[in-house]
């Protein structure tokens, strides 16, 4: 098949029945549930791009081994202009929801390529599981499928391990095997968009131990699979909230959900490991996975950042402050945060690495720094959003006030901006502030942002620790001889 339209993506939906908790109730019918219908909408339009003669050779390619077009997300790099293939979709995926929706299908479908084009590692641990891998990558690839994925164990007590939880399937893992397959149980989080999504893979960050062994494992499955509870988190909106009220919220919230598994049966073929704690160990370092979808999230985090830059600009100038010079050196901080971020993203795809097996992958040093930057570069942005929007972010009129024809002489007047923009446009600009600085829907923002790759402190501490074995110290060390020679060499 190749690429889908929207179209086909809702009607997919529409055909299957997960089991999704919301507020206490089974959703009967996802596609009718407020909170669902605009994400899905947006979700809708990215696979519709596919098919827009202005985006299609951006986003698409034709695939060697179908001869179907596909979404340049299941390109397996093998020059630098697949890279930047790929940035580009990634880029205009990112700026058709303004980098708010983090897990759009190109981030996990970059995922399961870079899996299926390093699947050769597993052979070793049990051929079939490499087969399985790259069978599944063909099968979404060649459906257009749409991705969640669980990495994380639920914050129970993190100071013991999973065996050691109260319950030895609190955390999911391996109950048994059958002729079919494995039976899993237990949970795994935080499965952003899982609702709307048509499968769900399963993984971990590594850092198994002996003893974790039932826990050392990787799968996926429908997300319709019988046994697979979807329990969503409360929505930061009913999905009733008009647009001009809440211009972000009403549109890109990205539902996160716990996937609690009651005895699922995972068919063989969908098994990509299990009961193996060096091989669970070994998929992050052997597969790239945590380089490739990096360069997803960095061009979306550029894009995120550039929006919550433009929009804490469009706020100073609507009521004419950014004349004054703290609130030039504030604005003029977050523009070169935009600009360290491109730079750092431009550095990593031009020093790209090449993989013994051709592949080309960006630079990781440049794409952790951007992962290690931006949990403190947009929090700032939306800080300094705050601090020049001031009580005015407060005090927005709603749509149905402008409405209102008595009312609207006093808003017009009251509520105008510096010369030229007008109460109504300068209302608009700091609800669209609002969103991303006050609302919840823009703290979930924020802690996406902190937290969507995992613990950003122990990540640098990673990244500290690679440098450290790394590094020869060169400079430091010349220095070090230089002031060990006589003073006279000195000179
Ligand atoms: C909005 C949002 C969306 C997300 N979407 C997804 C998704 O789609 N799929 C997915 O799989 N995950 C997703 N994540 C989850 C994300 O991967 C985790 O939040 C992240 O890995 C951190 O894990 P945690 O939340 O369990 O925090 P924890 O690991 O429990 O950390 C809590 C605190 O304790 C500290 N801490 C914990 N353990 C240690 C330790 N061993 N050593 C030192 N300090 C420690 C941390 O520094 C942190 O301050 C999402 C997260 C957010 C916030």
């Amino acid at each position: 098949m190749g690429i889908r339209t929207g179209e086909q993506y809702i009607n997919s939906l529409r055909a299957r029945k997960p089991e999704v908790w919301l507020g206490g109730r089974k959703v009967e019918d996802l596609y009718s549930e407020d909170v669902f219908k605009q994400p899905i909408h947006e979700i809708a339009k990215l696979y519709d791009m596919q098919f827009d003669p202005e985006y299609q050779d951006k986003i698409t390619h034709m695939c060697e081994e179908t001869g179907e077009r596909v979404n340049n997300a299941f390109l397996v790099p093998r020059s630098h202009e697949d890279l930047m293939a790929r940035s580009r979709l990634f880029e205009t995926y990112a700026r058709a929801t303004f980098g708010l929706m983090g897990r759009t299908p190109d981030f996990l479908n970059v995922v399961v390529t870079s899996m299926a084009s390093n699947s050769w590692f597993l052979d070793k641990y049990n051929p079939d599981w490499s087969v399985n891998i790259r069978n599944y990558y063909r099968h979404i690839r060649d459906n257009d499928l749409f991705l969640t994925h669980a990495i994380i164990n639920p914050q129970n007590d993190r100071s013991k391990a999973s065996y050691e939880q109260k319950d030895l399937f609190t955390h999911l893992g391996t109950v048994k095997e059958t002729k079919d397959g494995l039976v899993v149980r237990g949970a795994k989080m935080l499965a952003t968009l899982a609702p709307i999504t048509d499968e769900v893979i399963i993984y971990s960050f590594p850092g198994f131990q002996p003893g974790d062994e039932r826990y050392a494992l990787a799968f996926a499955i429908p997300i319709d699979t019988p046994g697979l509870r979807i329990i969503c988190r409360e929505p930061m909106q009913d999905g009733k909230r008009s647009v001009f009220d809440h211009p972000l919220a009403s549109r890109y919230e990205e539902m996160d959900a716990i996937l609690a598994f009651d005895d699922v049966s995972v068919p063989w073929d969908r098994v990509f490991m299990y009961n193996n704690v060096e091989a669970a160990n070994s998929l992050y370092p052997m597969t790239g996975i945590a380089q490739q979808p990096a360069h997803q999230s960095g061009v979306r985090g550029y894009v995120k950042l550039a929006f919550a830059t433009e929009v804490a600009c469009k706020v100073a100038d609507s009521i004419g402050v950014d004349g004054f010079l703290n609130v030039q050196n504030d604005l003029g901080e977050l523009v070169q945060a935009v600009e360290t971020i491109r730079a750092l993203l431009r550095v990593s795809e031009y020093e790209y690495e090449v993989t013994k097996d051709g592949e080309y992958r960006p630079a990781p040093a440049p794409l952790e720094t951007i992962r290690g930057l931006l949990p403190k570069m947009y929090p700032r942005a939306i800080e300094v959003m705050q601090i020049i929007g001031a009580g005015g972010l407060l005090m927005s009129p709603t749509g149905a006030d402008f409405e209102n024809t008595e009312l609207r002489p006093d808003l017009d007047k009251y509520f105008g901006g510096r010369e030229g923009v007008s109460a109504e446009e300068r209302v608009r600009i700091f609800k669209l502030a609002w969103d991303l600085c006050g609302e919840a829907f823009g703290q979930r923002l924020l802690q996406y942002e902190r937290y969507y790759t995992g613990d950003p402190i122990r990540k640098r501490a990673i990244f500290y620790n690679q440098y450290k074995r790394k590094s020869k110290f060169e400079m430091a060390e010349q220095a070090l001889k230089d002031t060990t020679k006589p003073e006279k060499n000195l000179i």
